[in-house]
């Protein structure tokens, strides 16, 4: 199930589903062998009834109804080439059927593929994609390739039993002319894979512009009100019709030259034909070709391309086909989060753990190192904070205790237990981390609470009342079922806080990690939530990455950081006394500067 995604495992999807991929080959064949001998049946008549050469279908005919009568053979070789054409077309529509089926359970399996892979990726992968590109990629992508899998199911086999019959009926009517046609087949090969290529380069070069400007499009829009203060709605919507224009000439330039890719083919195709016609009627002029067997010939030619153009189509498909695979592997082949067993987990029938970090350093995929050595612990129940400015690590240390970044140095510790032995999501089951800006689904109120967990109305409410919301909630129209928008653009700022505080409180942690969740509200609302909270984080061990006075005041213990490093901890005193707290600032501005 993991790694890249390839023909080979597209061939073994397809023999995964071995009864249908006969079953439509077995159809396909069937309406092939009943489609074969049309193109002969009218000609043969010209011989045996215009051209006065009585033969074998002729007697057969009359041997049966009695019969020489010119529209007796007429009526009975019309009457079996319709009901070759109608049996061939049941067949061909049930042998559709099948192909379609195992054309959709390869899509399927491919969007499960990739959904099951997403799923798992590292938080460092994930930061790596722009998420336009996931949505185009695992959806036009798969789309392409799942059509590809069909023409494969349906012309492959029958197209080349096709291609044969027609060459064997060719070759038993006139030799010369049939090796002559098919000394040709090698240089329509090569033309087509010449063409597939140039025309797989240009598609290439198409899927790139739509890319961008599908990315650089989601982006503006959902930064809108920023681009909008800024006042640059021409800078950012003129750069996207830039990329409005290049995808207009990547497609003009792919649309009209895949076209004439197709259009040079059918010309080459047509000339070949007219060509034989002429050899055709040369033949009867100058060997013991019937008038008959020629026209037969020629109709067999014109059948002929038919399963040759399905071929060609084939190839050319497999080399547009090339960049779908590539898009879809650079998102298979993005690296998973660890996967440790679980063997043990410190936070059975407890009501919090300690939290320890130990010598732990970091950096940023090849960046150079954001964190240094850093030793901080939370004993069981204790509250303790992170300080320090800006860009220090704070917000880094936070994500790294829940194992978002495992490629970091040191140990991280529950309950004296590493992380390794307990395993990521029984750490995140019982670890909160409220982010810096809390993330909401554009859907309701309840469902960005309980996130599918199965929670009572009694705990949704207690929950919503300890953060506050409550009344609000209470005045909606809608109440729990009201939609918030994306991202929760239908609250306010303080608003959203306090629905990710209900949140956490309805998880029911035994770790909290906040960083900077309160940071929206104003200091008296964010003074009676913490009030609020406290019985809810009484005995939980807490982490709190703050600016404000108000809230690190709380702290048990205090580790200030400073460039990644820890650069002093103690009480909030003992670092006010060194100059790392300025109450006095904070007191007079409602604002701390740590
Ligand atoms: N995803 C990322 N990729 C690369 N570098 C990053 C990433 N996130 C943060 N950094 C860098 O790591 C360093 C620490 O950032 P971090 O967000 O942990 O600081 P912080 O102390 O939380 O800052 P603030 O108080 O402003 O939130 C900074 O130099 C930042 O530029």
């Amino acid at each position: 199930m993991t790694g890249k995604y390839t023909f080979k495992t597209l061939h073994d999807q397809i023999k995964a589903q071995e009864r249908d991929f006969w079953r439509t080959n077995l159809l396909g064949i069937g309406a092939t062998l009943l489609l074969l001998p049309i193109p002969m049946l009218m000609p043969l008549l010209i011989d045996e009834v215009l051209l006065g050469h009585p033969g074998k279908m002729t007697e057969f005919i009359s041997s049966i109804f009695g019969n020489s009568e010119v529209w007796l053979y007429i009526s009975v070789i019309l009457a079996v080439i319709l009901t070759l054409r109608f049996l061939a077309f049941f067949l061909n529509n049930k042998k559709t059927f099948y192909a379609t089926k195992i054309t959709q359970k390869i899509s399927y399996l491919l969007r499960h593929r990739i959904l099951h892979h997403l799923e798992r990726i590292s938080l460092s992968e994930y930061e790596s994609l722009k998420s336009g590109n996931i949505a185009s990629k695992s959806v036009q992508d798969v789309e392409s390739i799942s059509g590809f899998s069909g023409q494969i199911v349906t012309t492959l086999l029958s197209a080349s039993l096709m291609l044969l019959g027609i060459a064997v009926i060719m070759l038993w009517m006139n030799w010369v002319l049939a090796l002559l046609v098919f000394l040709l087949n090698p240089f329509f090969l090569a033309f087509s894979k010449l063409l597939g290529r140039k025309t797989g380069e240009l598609l290439r070069r198409q899927y790139k512009a739509y890319e961008i400007y599908h990315e650089l499009l989601n982006e503006t829009l959902e930064l809108f009100v920023q681009v909008r203060v800024s006042n640059q709605e021409r800078s950012f919507f003129g750069i996207l019709q830039g990329h409005a224009k290049e995808i207009e000439s990547a497609s003009l330039d792919y649309g009209y030259k895949a076209s004439v890719a197709q259009t040079s083919s059918t010309l080459l195709t047509n000339t070949v034909v007219d060509i034989f016609r002429g050899l055709g009627i040369a033949a009867v002029a100058y060997s013991d070709l019937t008038v008959g067997m020629m026209i037969a010939f020629l109709f067999y030619l014109s059948t002929l391309v038919s399963p040759m153009q399905q071929l060609m189509g084939l190839v050319i498909s497999y080399q547009t086909i090339k960049p779908a695979l590539e898009r879809i592997n650079t998102l298979l082949t993005l690296s998973h989060e660890p996967h440790y067993p679980h063997e043990c987990n410190p936070f059975e029938d407890k009501k919090t753990t300690s939290l320890e970090l130990k010598e732990i350093s970091f950096s940023y995929g090849n960046g150079k190192e954001v964190l240094h050595n850093i030793n901080l612990k939370a004993k069981e129940g204790q509250k303790i904070a992170l300080i320090g400015p800006s860009g220090s690590g704070k917000t880094t240390i936070a994500q790294i205790m829940v194992g978002f970044y495992p490629s970091h140095r040191g140990e991280i510790l529950y309950g004296d237990v590493p992380i390794e032995k307990i395993g990521l999501p029984i750490v995140r089951e019982n670890t909160a981390l409220m982010l810096q800006e809390a993330l909401f689904f554009n859907d309701t109120i309840r469902m960005n609470l309980t996130l599918f967990k199965e929670k009572s109305e009694t705990e949704i409410y207690e929950a919503l009342k300890a953060a506050q919301l409550e009344e609000f909630v209470a005045k909606l129209e809608d109440g729990l079922e009201t939609c918030i928008g994306k991202n929760g653009i239908r609250l306010s700022g303080g608003q959203r806080q306090r629905l990710a505080i209900a949140r956490l409180i309805l998880s029911d942690p035994k770790i909290v990690i906040f960083d900077e969740a309160t940071s929206a509200l104003d200091n008296e609302t964010e003074y009676h939530l913490y009030e609020t909270l406290e019985a809810f984080l009484k005995g939980r061990t807490t982490i709190i990455i703050a600016h404000r006075t108000t809230t690190i005041k709380q702290a048990d213990h205090i580790y200030f950081i400073d460039d990644g490093y820890v650069k002093a901890e103690g009480s909030y005193e003992e670092l006010r006394k060194i100059g790392l707290i300025q109450a006095e600032f904070d007191a007079e501005k409602n604002t701390t500067i740590c």
